[in-house]
This record gives structure tokens, sequence and C-alpha cells, in this order.
């Protein structure tokens, strides 16, 4: 087992996944991401963009290949130290907004710092501020059940971002909101990530999402590619087929 590349947070060697049914999630997968970097991860539908978030997170036990996080093996890790390496060092929003009904939005915000052990009073001054931040900050007070989906979004972000985690997966963060909302939203995440020094892996099959990172990995089919880009044939119509071709990498 040879460590991974000092400079890199977070590096996985060929990484392959099969789902519990036998279909086929991650096929030899290689990736590092710089501390501090914001790395899109591109691709259709059905990609494997969510489940390679889950493999690098430590979500799924990984059987076949590596993840490691600052040097240390996330994939010979048992199940506690995965659960604690989450819990200490990593956020996650999710497509769709899920917070705890029975506690207020603040109390949802504030989640992730007192369970790292932050007082109940620092940790609410915290969710608060980043609930400003996310113009959700006037529902503290409210139950999750009283806010519309988009506001429930914003407030499962503002709780990824609470604690600064080392490493934020945002898989498709901003699915739930308006377009005109997006790049608002994304905009807050990315200079939030930036002045704290988070590395965000953002899974997102939205090319202007895609373009506010440092970088953009794409996959197909549980694959890493290359998305070349074809200049377009003079005279003739430039169709999507043509402009577009991905090599497997
Ligand atoms: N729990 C599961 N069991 C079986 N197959 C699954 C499971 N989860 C995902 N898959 C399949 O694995 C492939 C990759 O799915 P994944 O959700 O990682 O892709 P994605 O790029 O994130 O797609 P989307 O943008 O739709 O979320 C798809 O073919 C999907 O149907």
């Amino acid at each position: 087992m040879v460590a991974p590349p000092d400079n890199d947070v977070l590096w996985a060697r060929a990484l392959h996944f099969r789902h519990d049914d036998g279909s086929p999630g991650l096929s030899g997968v290689s990736l590092g991401v710089a501390e501090g970097e914001i790395l899109a991860v591109g691709g259709p539908r059905g990609s494997g963009k969510t489940t390679l978030l889950r493999c690098l997170s430590g979500l799924v036990p990984v059987a076949d290949g590596e993840v490691w996080f600052n040097s240390v093996p996330v994939h010979t890790m048992r199940t506690a130290a995965r659960e604690r390496l989450r819990r200490e060092r990593f956020g996650w929003i999710d497509p769709v907004p899920v917070l705890v009904p029975e506690l207020n939005v603040w109390e949802n915000a504030a989640l992730p710092l007192m369970l790292r052990g932050v007082a109940r009073r620092p940790a609410r001054a915290t969710a608060l501020e980043w609930l400003e931040r996310l113009d959700v900050g006037d529902k503290a007070r409210k139950r999750p059940g009283d806010l519309v989906h988009a506001e429930r979004q914003r407030v499962c972000i503002a709780r990824a971002l609470a604690p600064a985690p080392s490493v934020l997966f945002a898989d498709e963060p901003t699915a739930p909101l308006h377009r005109a909302d997006r790049r608002h939203v994304l905009r807050t995440l990315t200079t939030a990530a930036r002045s704290h020094g988070i590395t965000v892996l953002l899974a997102t099959s939205d090319a202007d999402t895609a373009a506010l990172a440092d970088r953009t990995v794409s996959l197909l089919d549980g694959r890493r590619v290359r998305t070349v880009h074809l200049p377009p044939v003079p005279g003739t119509a430039e169709t999507e087929d043509r402009a577009a071709c991905s090599l497997s990498v």
C-alpha cells in the first residue's frame, strides 16, 4: 500500500464499487483532491457521482480500491472509525433537504456543532450566522415543516458549513432551488468554502454549477472520462453528439 501525495487531502486509487444487488457503481476511478480545492464531479444522471461521493466520504465501505484522507487510509477503517471521521471532519449535503422535524431551524443547523462537543450557546451563535448568510436567519425559530422546500435546503447548506468541515461533500446541493436562487446560493457556498479553506466535492450534472469549481472530473457509467469538445463543422448545424464526446482516462 503506497501512501498518496502529501498535497492531496483526499485521494482515491482504482476504486471499484458494486451495489448490494450486484449492479456496477464504479469501475476503477482514481483521483486526487488538493486541500481547499473545489472539485466538481460531473456526468449525466446515473453516471456514478453519488456513489463516488459516498465511497470517498466513507459512507459505504470500499472493498476494492483505496481511499485516503490526509494520508490516512479510509478503506481499511472499521465502521466506528469511519463514522467518527464523517462526524468530526466531513460535511454532507443531499439533493433533498432532510431535517429533524422536532427541532427548530437553528437547532437543526447547530446539530453537527453540538455533536462535536460545542456548547449550546456558541453553537447557536454560529448556526445563526450561517442561517443569515443563507438568507434564512428570520426562520431560525420555526420548525422545518413551516418552511418551503427551497428554504429547508438552505438550512441544510448552513448546517453543513457551520462546523467548517475539512471536506464538504455536496451532492447536487442546489437541485431543489429555483434557477434564479441557485447561483446566489452556490456563490455563498463556494465563497464560504474558499474563505474557510474547506475542500469541496460538488456532484452536479449542470455545466453552470461546475463552472464555479476549480476543476471538473467527469464520470460516465462509473468510469472517469475526459470530455473533448469538437470544433463545429462549418456550414452544418452542430448537434450535441457532434459537439462533445467522452474518452475513458
Ligand atoms: N442502491 C443502489 N442499488 C442498485 N443500483 C444503484 C443504487 N444506487 C445507484 N444505483 C445505480 O448505480 C448507478 C450510479 O448511480 P448514482 O446515483 O451514483 O449516479 P449519479 O450520477 O449520482 O446519478 P443522479 O444524478 O441521478 O443522482 C446508476 O445506474 C444507478 O441506477
